[in-house]
């Protein structure tokens, strides 16, 4: 049985590997690296595999501590951003887990970056005494609770979602997870809202980037896969990484084609995103790699420019972008447009499948900012 999930997963994640996010230090990596928290994968359970330091683990683990102190570690996120909730995923730590957590949050300069020291990120290293100190030059006044410390549940499969709602309109850079005293986390997610620098209106920008501040606000289905996730930076390395619906069960049960050669299969999948800043398309990317034998046949953007909030898409006056556009398997589409001022698009896919990246670049608006 899984538990409820809140509203707040809904946002953009900034924390883990594809997005950019990083770890920057740790006190502790014995029994299990900490990069692994923000590993993109769901964490798995090897019960057979053993390293030469112990249990092997999925997720960040440090050894039972001796000394006095707790463990932590410093992560940047992929860009400055308004939390609106954390998970902490305890998966397969039972035995092992952290039993408490804190989070505090800083917004850090570069300089200031550079006071951490260089990271080795090794099973079975601990952070030196030298390391920790140079770490005390980071002045705590830097760095805000925004998670008191609170207690953990184990990684069995109906308890180790912790999910932590934050309320506040700060926007931070970095964040410091306190395990207490010490013990393992499988995945650190950070649910957030970014709050990017205007670019200049001369100046061709990706619209559809998460990391401008677009976001996936309704869709009609996800059921492999999030929409939200084409709007991440770089390439994605995995199916997982990409809007992927179910087959649709409504298809007859032969394809035929029109003359067009688009297929004479009724349906369509669709997802709605409020871009980033408003503006005018000039260069749209499908991008299909890793999806292969199920890419769907066409994609078709429109868009829209709304005053108010979305309720709902057939409200809308949506205007064409690209009309249906025929897709290959594995390969980024690149597609010239023209489209009037726009905040908001509908992505529709024919009749089904799914695709990993997009992007729109255009030109800001930045007078209606
Ligand atoms: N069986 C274990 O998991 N033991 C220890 N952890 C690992 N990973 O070996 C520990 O700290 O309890």
């Amino acid at each position: 049985m899984y538990q409820k999930v809140p509203a707040f997963t809904e946002f953009n994640e900034f924390a883990s590997n594809s997005t950019g996010g990083k770890i920057l230090f740790a006190t502790d990596d014995f029994f299990a690296a900490c990069e692994n928290i923000i590993s993109d994968k769901d964490p798995v359970n090897l019960p057979e595999e053993f390293t030469e330091f112990g249990k092997w683990m999925d997720g960040w683990e440090t050894r039972r501590k001796r000394t006095p102190g707790h463990d932590w570690c410093i992560l940047k996120l992929a860009s400055k951003c308004i939390i609106a909730g954390f998970l902490v995923d305890t998966a397969f730590f039972t035995g092992n887990f952290a039993p408490r957590y804190s989070i505090q949050a800083a917004r850090l300069t570069p300089d200031e970056e550079a006071l951490i020291p260089k990271r080795i990120s090794r099973m079975g290293t601990a952070a030196s005494e030298s390391d920790l100190e140079l770490m005390s030059l980071l002045s705590t006044d830097k760095w805000e609770e925004i998670v008191p410390i609170t207690v953990l549940q184990p990684g069995y499969e109906n308890t180790r979602m912790n999910f932590q709602k934050v309320v506040s309109d700060e926007a931070w850079t970095h964040l410091r997870l306190n395990i207490y005293p010490d013990g393992g986390i499988a995945r650190l997610r950070v649910f957030a809202e970014v709050k990017p620098d205007i670019p200049p209106s001369d100046q061709l920008v990706d619209l559809a980037s998460m990391l401008n501040g677009a976001r996936s606000i309704d869709f009609s289905n996800a059921h492999f896969g999030h929409p939200k996730n084409i709007l991440k930076p770089g390439k994605s390395a995995v199916m997982a990484d990409g809007w992927e619906t179910a087959r649709r069960l409504d298809r007859p049960s032969i394809i035929t084609k029109n003359k067009d050669g688009t297929l004479k299969v009724p349906g369509e999948e669709w997802a709605i995103f409020e871009l980033g800043f408003p503006g005018r398309a000039k260069e749209i990317c499908i991008d299909t790699t890793q999806f292969k034998g199920n890419f769907p046949d066409t994609v078709k953007i429109e868009g829209a420019f709304l005053k108010n909030e979305y309720t709902n898409a057939s409200d809308i006056d949506w205007e064409i972008i690209v009309k249906p556009y025929k897709l290959s398997p594995n390969k980024e589409h690149w597609i010239s447009c023209h489209s009037e001022v726009i905040n908001h698009i509908r992505v529709t896919m024919a009749p089904d499948g799914g695709f990993s990246r997009l992007r729109l670049y255009g030109f800001v608006e930045t007078d209606l900012i």
